[in-house]
């Protein structure tokens, strides 16, 4: 069967920026740029070039850099109303960007071009018709059809006139934009079709879609167009962009190779990248991930409901609509209130308590106690593998806790420093070790005095850095009434883990996090207790 190549457009890097907590660096935009060029995207929007010096220099610095087959475009709008296109300074900011390729924007409704721009409608076409001209002289152009849809919408002659003054001055792709987000997929597939019919007189123009996600339809919308003739999505990295986002191309790319029958995108490769590349584009930008994204999200393939895993110990096709492989994600099993027995299973495969299905019903009955608690196992693996250690009875503690203090306020009311000193007695064999320490907060005071009583008696712990530590009020009505809720997420050289803690009192809870971090490490790490 023939498929028929999709071309994948980003502008994370442009309308990727115009979402709301978005703001690049120089160098975050030329390492994403290097990250979606690895992945096999055929086109990077690199900014504005006429909006800011940064964008200027992105282009400067990007044609230093090898991309391979991607092309980098620089982005604008057409000539302002009453200049020459040579005359116009966002014109020649696009020139200058130098790019293989120039996307100008232009009006396509009638309405905005004359309530916004203030033009006539003649105008704006001239402005279409002589920026194109201008740009074609330059670089290949793309011409983005702005608010195509609701131009259509208002007046379908004048929006195909629009398109057509594009093709004439020689766009060689028409983008067209659902700028606000508000159409459906039957409105998307209609239109575009009209419109590809419209200019097939032309037949070196394609057709490219660009939506963004104000109706939570710009996923669908985007399939819609590809089923009606578009060769070309535009889109963002995990969907980041102005209002609601702009259409995620990460589910895009996923469902036209994986679901959809006939295409392929990024040459039929980097599909497995997509994960990593939508995590990697979340932590560039400073943002959190979204953990039930489709197809990358950490939740995309985590089972949580007892029935479910115990299907999916059977076969996974029954609450997976992919292998999460293809695009380079993992099944997650659970631990919760919610679990039955395969969950415990398949969460503890190190313990080997397949067969026992007393083991079994006794470890899901501690989560169970000490959920109704407050605590949660579901990012707390090292809390979940010593209680099953404790319950199987392969636990053996490496010290214990005998008492601790934190103190913590300011040195003066002058200096307002603010200081923590922590005092902790352990018994870590046969002795009792007293060790005091100070540290930017109670719990790192904490930390650094049990870390120093132990790394005598352990060295192994010098190996171990903590990574993340949350804190969460929980109210659990049912039962006990649990104050505060800690998880701590540590590491090594080799793996990550999450332990928990829960009690009325937030230093206590973040105590125990700290003991079952430390346990885990020197657990797996199968450190002989001292004596
Ligand atoms: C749908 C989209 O996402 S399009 C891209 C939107 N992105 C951005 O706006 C981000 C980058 N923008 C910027 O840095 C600035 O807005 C600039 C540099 C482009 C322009 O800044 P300013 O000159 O201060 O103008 P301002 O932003 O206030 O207004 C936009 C101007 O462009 C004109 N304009 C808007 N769209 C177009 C167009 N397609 N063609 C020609 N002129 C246009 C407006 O009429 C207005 O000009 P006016 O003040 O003479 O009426
Ligand atoms: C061009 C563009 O970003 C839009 O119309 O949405």
């Amino acid at each position: 069967m023939n498929v028929k190549p999709i071309q994948i457009y980003d502008t994370t890097l442009r309308d990727g920026s115009q979402g709301e907590g978005v703001s690049f660096s120089l160098n975050d935009k030329l390492q994403i740029a290097k990250r979606l060029a690895e992945t096999g995207i055929d086109f990077i929007e690199g900014g504005y070039p006429l909006s800011n010096e940064k964008d200027v220099a992105f282009f400067e610095q990007v044609r230093e850099m090898d991309l391979g087959d991607a092309k980098v475009c620089a982005f604008g709008m057409t000539r302002r109303r009453g200049l020459k296109p040579e005359d116009d300074p966002g014109m020649q900011a696009l020139v200058q960007a130098a790019t293989p390729v120039i996307t100008v924007v232009g009006k396509t409704w009638d309405y905005h071009a004359t309530e916004v721009l203030r033009v006539s409608l003649e105008e704006n076409l001239d402005m279409i018709g002589e920026s194109v001209e201008f740009l074609a002289g330059h670089a290949e152009v793309i011409y983005d059809a702005e608010h195509f849809f609701d131009g259509y919408r208002a007046n379908p002659e004048y929006a195909l006139k629009t398109l057509r003054a594009a093709a004439v001055a020689g766009a060689t792709v028409m983008a067209l934009c659902d700028t606000n987000g508000g159409s459906l997929p039957e409105q998307i597939a209609e239109v575009t079709a009209v419109a590809i019919d419209s200019l097939k007189d032309f037949p070196q123009v394609t057709f490219g879609i660009h939506c963004h996600n104000d109706s939570e339809l710009a996923v669908a919308n985007s399939l819609a167009a590809v089923d009606a003739g578009a060769t070309q999505v535009q889109g963002t990295i995990n969907g980041i962009g102005e209002r609601c986002g702009n259409v995620d191309l990460i589910s895009v790319m996923a469902n036209l190779a994986l679901k959809k029958k006939g295409y392929s995108v990024l040459g039929g490769r980097g599909l497995q990248s997509l994960t990593e590349l939508s995590r990697f584009v979340y932590e560039t930008a400073n943002l959190q991930w979204r953990g039930g994204q489709a197809f990358v999200g950490q939740s995309a393939f985590a089972h949580k409901g007892g029935m479910h895993v115990h299907a999916i110990n059977k076969a996974a096709s029954t609450y997976e609509h992919i292998d999460p492989s293809l695009v380079g994600n993992e099944r997650r099993i659970l631990v919760s209130e919610l679990s039955g027995r395969s969950n415990i299973v398949a969460v503890a495969t190190r313990h080997s308590i397949e067969d026992d299905r007393e083991l079994q019903d006794k470890i899901l009955a501690e989560v169970v106690r000490l959920e109704n608690q407050g605590f949660q196992f579901e990012n707390a693996g090292g809390s979940f593998d010593l209680l099953v250690k404790r319950i199987v009875g392969s636990f053996s503690p490496h010290f214990s806790p005998i008492k601790y203090r934190v103190v913590a306020g300011e040195t003066s009311a002058d200096e307002k420093d603010v200081y923590a000193e922590a005092i902790l007695k352990i018994r870590v064999g046969d002795q009792d070790c007293f060790n005091a320490a100070e540290g930017h907060g109670p719990v790192n005071a904490l930390d650094t005095a049990l870390r120093e009583t132990l790394l005598p008696f352990y060295p192994q712990l010098r190996d171990m850095y903590l990574i993340d530590y949350k804190v969460r009020v929980v109210d659990n009505g049912a039962g006990t009434a649990a104050g505060t809720r800690v998880n701590i997420e540590s590491g090594d050289h080799k793996e990550t883990w999450g332990t928990i803690g829960v009690s009325d009192n937030i230093i206590e809870a973040s105590f125990q996090a700290l003991i079952d971090s430390v346990e885990y490490k020197l657990h797996k790490d199968n450190v002989t207790p001292a004596t």
